[in-house]
């Protein structure tokens, strides 16, 4: 059993868990349910911002834990003071650390577009990260099959929620390719093995369809790997690690937007 089947085997029993406590009915009662979301798009290509989209993670299975002194508010207002094109926050508690209350308070303090950063294979979560406050959903082809992400890509659609589709190779690319997608993520990470590359994001980059935002995520350290990215087509850079496993990742990341525009 790979890390990611144990991810999905613990995630559906944490989904029907969350659905025997809030109904969708409460779940539409949200405030936040109603709110008009934050278009992905306009954030990453908004020539004052940098691109990054900038996470909030505790933990992970490869590494163990990054960060649990700091908090929410600290990190998540630095990372958009910063330049953040958008926020990333880790909702899954076992693997990651991660709470949903974590999403609702950087959407609390935050207006810029929040990604809801977990595992999604059922419909109730997605309706949960409306819910929540989040502006945009992943989907992580390795672990969906086509017509599951055809229903809950049209589903975040229909729900004002921006897309985004994780992709680790090119099979699961052309496998999974929907209208309903916004953007594209290529993951430099393997999930299965935790092996890292950003070659990953190059080889890749040309097999992506130009009606799609081409965002590189992972083990992404230094900003001349970003001006690369750049050069072949990607706008967006998801980073978490680099600024987490700073005592102050707000600050780590200011340094990194200096040396970016320097
Ligand atoms: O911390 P890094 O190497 O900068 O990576 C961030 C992000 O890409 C990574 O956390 C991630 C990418 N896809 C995921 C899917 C689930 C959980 C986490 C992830």
């Amino acid at each position: 059993m790979t890390i990611l089947d144990k991810i999905v085997a613990n995630k559906k029993r944490e989904v029907a868990a969350a659905k025997a406590k809030v109904s969708y009915t409460q779940l539409e009662e949200s405030e936040y349910f109603h709110r008009e979301t934050y278009s992905f798009k306009e954030f990453l290509l908004d020539e004052n911002r940098t691109g990054i989209i900038a996470e909030f993670k505790r933990k992970s299975p490869s590494k163990g834990i990054i960060n649990d002194q700091v908090t929410v508010k600290e990190v998540t207002t630095a990372y958009a003071d910063a330049g953040a094109s958008a926020l990333s926050v880790l909702t899954d508690r076992n693997f990651f650390m991660g709470r949903k209350a974590d999403l609702i308070r950087a959407r609390q303090l935050n207006t810029i577009p929040v990604l809801r950063k977990d595992f999604m294979i059922d419909e109730y979560q997605v309706i949960e990260a409306k819910a929540l406050g989040a502006d945009i959903i992943l989907l992580i082809a390795a672990i969906l099959t086509p017509d599951e992400i055809k229903k809950l890509a049209s589903l975040a659609k229909s729900l004002g929620l921006n897309v985004l589709l994780e992709v680790h190779n090119l099979e699961e690319l052309q496998r999974s390719i929907d209208p309903n997608l916004d953007a594209i993520g290529v993951n430099n990470r393997n999930l299965a093995d935790f092996t890292v590359s950003v070659q990953t994001s190059f080889d890749l980059a040309e097999h992506i369809p130009d009606e799609f935002l081409k965002i590189s995520e992972s083990a992404i350290s230094n900003t001349n790997v970003i001006k690369e990215l750049k050069k072949a087509g990607f706008s967006g850079f998801l980073i978490g690690e680099n600024f987490m496993r700073q005592e102050d990742p707000g600050a780590a990341m200011r340094e990194f937007v200096k040396d970016l525009r320097g």
